[in-house]
């Protein structure tokens, strides 16, 4: 039996996932960490948004972020894709120490297919995503792409979020 006969009865579900870096070679985790997600095989990378600049949230105190979202289709579970997410943290070298801290790259599960759910290890949607402009303004870039209805409401969340005025493009994607 091949990969492919393995996953032939899987469905292929779509999920967002936010990313941001503010050490170092920020652009360069940010590609890194995209990479090797498309890597694996039961991820695929459908979309990615531009690159941001962004000021910090939360802990103000440290350096500008670079933020970006992208759209992955995938056979893991949520359970099984934040796995895959904190081990492309692990190997970028993410260090976890102050909340909302500095970090080579930080990965968020935003939304996953329809999942509704509210667990420590893994709240979906993310708990913070409609509050946070440098997550909302990538994550609806991305949505349009395939022109997914979330987009929509999730305007309307912006319109209110603080911190608008703190996010740049910074590079676009080819
Ligand atoms: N949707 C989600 N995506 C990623 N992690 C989540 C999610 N829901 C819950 N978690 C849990 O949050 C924990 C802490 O995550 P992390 O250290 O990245 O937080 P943070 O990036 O500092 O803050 P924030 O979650 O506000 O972005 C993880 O160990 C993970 O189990
Ligand atoms: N601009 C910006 N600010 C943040 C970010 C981030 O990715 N971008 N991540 C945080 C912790 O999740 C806290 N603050």
């Amino acid at each position: 039996m091949n990969d492919g006969d393995m996953q032939s009865n899987e469905a292929w579900e779509r999920a967002y996932i936010g990313l941001g870096s503010n050490i170092g070679d920020r652009e360069r985790f940010l590609t890194e960490a995209v990479h090797l997600l498309q890597e694996h095989p039961q991820i695929r990378v459908t979309g990615q948004s531009a690159l941001y600049e962004t000021d910090p949230v939360g802990y103000t105190d440290q350096a500008p972020f670079l933020n970006m979202a992208i759209e992955v289709t995938t056979t893991l579970s949520p359970e099984q894709l934040l796995e895959q997410l904190m081990e492309t943290e692990r190997l970028l070298g993410r260090v976890r120490d102050i909340r909302w801290g500095p970090r080579t790259i930080d990965l968020d599960m935003l939304m996953y297919g329809n999942v509704r759910q509210q667990q420590p290890e893994l709240t979906l949607p993310h708990p913070r995503m409609h509050e946070r402009a440098f997550v909302l303004i990538p994550l609806i870039e991305v949505l349009e792409l395939h022109h997914q209805p979330q987009a929509e409401p999730l305007r309307a969340f912006l319109e209110r979020a603080e911190g608008k005025e703190g996010v740049t493009l910074w590079k676009k994607m080819q």
